[in-house]
């Protein structure tokens, strides 16, 4: 079938098929209400002020019985396709891009769903950096600690060189072709888009953001967040 020309489109898809565990919420975490709203509802909100983006498609587990009752009357695109791993909802959440009309060359920015403080100018800054680079990139911040390896007495183990170290978030955004073809090659080991893109031999573009930008994982991280948004306010720029 001959495609209609079109430029390329951006969508944004977040995994949120996790269980949580690590946050000891008792729940899957991205339905904790954080500031009075779940903390998926933030995030959708952050994607939601980024006009550049074309759809956000949210990807649950088959088994999730909470979206309705946490998101009532979300509008957006939603599909039940999540996997055993991060890597296996993302790469549901491609197919399901594509069933909607994604092409090979449009733009999948893959954003968690526990990274709920997400500011819309990071997504534009992203988006700014990559729309024109060859291989596409993720928001990530430079390690301002010292770094130690530790063994499973947690105990220093070494020092590591810091210099050029980088903490990944998200989103990372690629062509949905590379992504969907580098996560497919590398499979649940991947625990995150650039690693499964790297491993095919590209150079992904690291673009600042902040370190407000973290992933809700821990118990104390509820609180944290929490208070960022009582501060700062809803991200809505
Ligand atoms: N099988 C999975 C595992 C994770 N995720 C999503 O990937 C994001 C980042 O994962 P993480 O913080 O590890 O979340 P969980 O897997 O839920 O947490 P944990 O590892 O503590 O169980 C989250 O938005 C999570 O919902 C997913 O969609 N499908
Ligand atoms: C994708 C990610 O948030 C980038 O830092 C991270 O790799 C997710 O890791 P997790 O193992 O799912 O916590």
């Amino acid at each position: 079938m001959n495609e209609e020309p079109r430029s390329a489109r951006c969508y944004a898809l977040v995994p949120a098929a996790g269980i949580g565990e690590r946050s000891g919420a008792g729940m899957p975490k991205q339905y904790v209400e954080i500031a009075g709203r779940p903390m998926l509802a933030h995030t959708l909100a952050a994607l939601a002020a980024v006009p550049r983006i074309a759809a956000t498609l949210v990807v649950l587990s088959p088994a999730d019985e909470r979206f309705e009752q946490a998101l009532p009357g979300y509008g957006g695109w939603v599909a039940r396709v999540g996997g055993a791993s991060r890597a296996d909802s993302v790469l549901g959440g491609l197919a399901e891009l594509r069933r909607r009309g994604a092409r090979d060359d449009d733009w999948v920015l893959v954003h968690d769903a526990a990274r709920c403080l997400l500011k819309p100018a990071w997504v534009d800054a992203l988006i700014d950096a990559c729309e024109h680079d060859a291989v596409g990139g993720l928001l990530a911040q430079p390690i301002a600690d010292t770094l130690k390896a530790g063994d499973a007495d947690g105990r220093v183990t070494a020092t590591v060189d810091r210099r050029d170290k980088w903490a990944a978030q998200t989103p990372q955004m690629f062509r949905l072709g590379l992504v969907e073809r580098a996560l497919a090659a590398m499979g649940a080991a991947a625990t995150d888009e650039a690693s499964a893109v790297e491993a095919l031999g590209f150079a992904p573009r690291l673009v600042r953001a902040s370190m407000a930008n973290f992933k809700v994982t821990w118990p104390e991280d509820f609180e944290l967040a929490a208070r960022w948004l009582h501060q700062v306010g809803p991200s809505s720029k």
